[in-house]
């Protein structure tokens, strides 16, 4: 296909997604479907051009002056990419598979520009109505935040130092793949392939590192949480919303494997590939503890934690560079449900502490709503906590450098644009 006939794609998928409100992994599944003819990296040029559409919807369809597929494409080439019209009207040139001439309209806003007076919330690429609670975290960077949010995020592994040095694993995955991984500088164990426009992502999961648990693919702000949850071996920890497990397998590498890890989920489902993955990566120290109706399955870990990790189900707000479609999708209602299920579960937490134990709260989410407040609104309700600040968490072992996250009264936020990765927040409150 012609990068112009790739273009029509991307506009028809995107159309897709808004006009469906589907999933753009969805729709662009469909579209593969009906056009068995599209080889895989024309498949690929056409996902990353609707993720890319997608990030940054809003900036580009207001630099096109227009809203939908075309718009925001042309929007998207000219000022993103940096075609400008010329290079956009080349493309959109009518011709065999390419996409119709620009409007008058759209050829008009494109030759002003239309960004840099624009709203924060439109180059910044978020919705309105979390103008204020961004606003009150970011204050005024909150559309150069933002902006990072809009950008491709990078593949990144955890290199498993239960079956390795992280020197020996980058070599290695350096052969297999013919491209030798970044080392971030913030996690040592951390590698990093970049995302390039044009460049495919390496396939590191059909690769013999990755087969016998060399390495994880875990965003380097999930890395870097788990450091920061600081268990060390020989203690008792509860990973109270493991899901599948990815912050369970890097705290069981912290640990040496030596101590206890109980890793449990209230949905089984979310569970299930934890099995294969502990064993795939060495892991020793864990116990999974799998609910059952009716049944208290952690009953016997009351008052006996060193460490309870709360990785709590959240809006996503951080993880908008790997899931664009979801930060148009999101709305107050599921805000709200998100923080009552996090209430309940961090109250439901703080029974397993022993005296001395921790409790790390981890979202990878932005929101105030969503972190601080909801550590304040804990440690009020319960004296027997202390409510622990970014400085106290940063000074463990493996933290990053403290310029490199945000400070916040109640823990630390990691971000796209500070730290290179999906927003994290983590935060601690100790039992006295
Ligand atoms: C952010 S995800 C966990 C990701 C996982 N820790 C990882 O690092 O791969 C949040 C998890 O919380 C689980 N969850 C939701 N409500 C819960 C509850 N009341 N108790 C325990 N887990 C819960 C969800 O099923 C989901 O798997």
């Amino acid at each position: 296909m012609t990068p112009a006939a790739r273009i029509a794609a991307a506009i028809e998928v995107f159309d897709d997604i808004e006009a469906r409100r589907r999933p753009a992994a969805d729709a662009l599944k469909d579209w593969g479907l009906a056009h068995r003819f599209a080889g895989s990296k024309d498949r690929r040029a056409i996902g990353d051009l609707v993720y890319d559409a997608l990030r940054r919807k809003r900036s580009a369809a207001h630099a096109a002056g227009g809203e939908g597929g075309r718009a925001t494409l042309a929007g998207l080439i000219a000022v993103h990419h940096g075609l400008g019209l010329a290079g956009v009207e080349a493309l959109f040139s009518g011709e065999r598979f390419a996409p119709a001439p620009l409007e008058a309209e759209i050829r008009a806003a494109l030759g002003e520009d239309r960004l840099a007076a624009a709203p924060a919330a439109v180059r910044g690429d978020y919705p309105d109505w979390l103008e204020a609670d961004l606003a009150a975290v970011f204050g005024d960077g909150t559309a150069a935040e933002m902006a990072a949010f809009a950008q491709a995020a990078p593949l990144d592994l955890r290199a498993n130092t239960l079956k390795g040095e992280a020197d020996a694993i980058a070599a290695r995955l350096a052969e297999e793949l013919g491209r030798a991984p970044e080392r971030p500088e913030l996690a040592a164990a951390a590698l990093r392939y970049g995302a390039e426009r044009g460049t495919p992502e390496p396939h590191v999961v059909s690769t013999e590192s990755y087969l016998k648990g060399l390495v994880e693919i875990q965003d380097l702000g999930s890395q870097l949480a788990a450091v920061l949850a600081g268990a060390r071996p020989g203690e008792q920890v509860l990973d109270l919303c493991a899901g599948g497990g990815g912050k369970t397998l890097a705290l069981a590498a912290a640990m040496d494997n030596r101590g206890q890890i109980y890793a449990h989920d209230s949905d089984r489902r979310r569970l299930a590939p934890i099995h294969d993955r502990l064993a795939r990566a060495g892991v020793r120290n864990v116990q999974i503890r799998t609910p059952r109706p009716g049944a208290d399955v952690l009953a016997d870990l009351e008052g006996a934690m060193d460490l309870v990790l709360v990785d709590a189900p959240c809006t996503g707000t951080g993880t908008w560079r790997r899931n664009p479609d979801a930060k148009w999708r999101l709305r107050p209602g599921s805000l709200a449900e998100r923080l009552k299920e996090q209430a309940a579960i961090l109250d439901g937490a703080v029974r397993f502490l022993k005296p001395g134990g921790r409790l790390v709260y981890v979202t990878c989410s932005v929101l105030e709503a969503e972190n601080g407040a909801q550590l304040r609104r804990l440690a009020a309700a319960r004296p027997e906590l202390a409510l622990d600040d970014g400085a106290a968490l940063l000074a463990g072992d493996g933290a990053p450098p403290a310029d490199r996250v945000l400070p916040r009264p109640e823990g630390l936020l990691m971000t796209p644009r500070r730290t290179g990765t999906d927003g994290f927040f983590v935060g601690r409150l100790t039992r006295r």
